[in-house]
């Protein structure tokens, strides 16, 4: 077996994978600059290639202490993540550069509010797991096309959530071979069963029709918000929804090309719905959409309300919630001065 040995200079990140498929061994070091790194919210992805990320994402689940607490084998832990990167397709939005982001904000949000001191870590391997897990198979086109369009999905899940159902089936597929399976060793307390079925309920949260049903199941309970609260467990699906959806919270040089991914994943539905002579999404038509429109009403309707919440409950996230203020105000003030001159 070849062996080939990564290395990024300005991180000192070192790793060794088999040339042919990213797999990775087990002989593994990355520096404690990475590891610090990799806890915060400005971390940039587009510095680093697929095997590193997938070496990345092992870090991860080490130094949330995973695998001593929940007995997971680094040999399954390596061979589930392999398949994780295999199920993600080569597509310019939902891919596994995606996988990464949601995952590493998620983790970043576990550091930064200090959730080890507060939540069951069982219900931070849920989180970090669903995270890894929420985009499985994602073909690029959404529910709004697979409904319109009667494709495979839609027929089997009857129009709910087609491709979240989907993304959860194509988890469990994973979770179901041994050798792939991290919840293999979990205690009778928490069996694979339990677990499956929490991730599950974490990725059929980030279907965004459900959007205002899950914020405001979150907000009905803030006020009595209480950790130790079986009842309060959504504030998971909420962690995972703001994960997903932050490209607009991190650094200009991370959230622009991811902007551009998603409009470029956007304009191919859109010109495939005119072409089959569907129901055209309008945000996602070439012909209506700009960045600044896109992105005014996506961070004032959606993603802005969910820091809003999040920081009532934890306050040090205020300073995210001012930077996505912040993309706001300079979003407005660009659409409005446009508008201006055009008139
Ligand atoms: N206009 C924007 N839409 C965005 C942005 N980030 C995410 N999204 C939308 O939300 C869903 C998230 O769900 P996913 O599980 O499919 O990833 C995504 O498909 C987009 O529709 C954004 O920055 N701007
Ligand atoms: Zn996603």
């Amino acid at each position: 077996m070849r062996f080939v040995k990564i290395h990024t200079k300005m991180f000192g990140i070192i790793c060794y994978s088999y040339s042919s498929c990213h797999r990775l061994c087990s002989s593994l070091e990355v520096s404690e600059e990475v590891r610090q790194y990799l806890k915060t919210p400005t971390f940039d992805n587009w510095q680093w290639e697929d095997a590193e990320i997938m070496v990345l994402l092992q870090v991860m689940y080490t130094d949330l202490d995973f695998i001593p607490t929940f007995n997971i084998e680094p040999e399954v832990l390596q061979q589930f993540l392999f398949e994780i990167y295999r199920r993600y397709n080569n597509i310019p939005f939902h891919n596994f550069k995606h996988c990464f982001c949601v995952t590493q904000m998620m983790y970043g949000l576990i550091w930064l509010t200090d959730l080890r001191s507060k939540m069951d870590s069982i219900d931070l391997l849920i989180m970090l797991t669903s995270a890894v897990c929420h985009d499985l198979d994602h073909m690029g086109y959404n529910n709004a096309y697979q409904i319109n369009a009667r494709t495979e999905l839609a027929l089997r899940y009857n129009d709910i959530s087609p491709l979240e159902n989907h993304h959860c089936a194509v988890a469990f597929e994973i979770l179901e071979r041994t050798e792939s399976n991290i919840f293999r060793n979990l205690s009778t307390d928490h069996t694979e069963f339990i677990m499956s079925t929490d991730c599950f309920r974490c990725i059929l949260a980030t279907d965004m029709s459900r959007h205002n049903e899950v914020l405001n199941k979150f907000k009905s309970i803030l006020p009595v918000f209480d950790f130790t609260n079986k009842d309060h467990r959504d504030l998971m699906t909420i962690l995972i929804k703001v994960s997903d959806i932050s490209n607009e919270a991190r650094p200009m040089e991370v959230a622009e090309p991811w902007l551009d991914c998603l409009l470029q994943e956007f304009f191919n539905q859109s010109d495939v719905e005119k072409l089959e002579g569907l129901p055209v999404t309008p945000f996602m038509d070439r012909d209506k959409v700009t960045k600044p429109s896109s992105q005014t009403g996506f961070i004032r309707f959606v993603l802005l309300p969910l820091f809003i919440e999040l920081a009532n409950l934890f306050p040090c996230l205020e300073v995210l919630k001012s930077k996505v203020w912040r993309k706001l105000f300079r979003g407005l003030v660009f659409v409005h001065t446009n508008k201006i001159r055009k008139d």
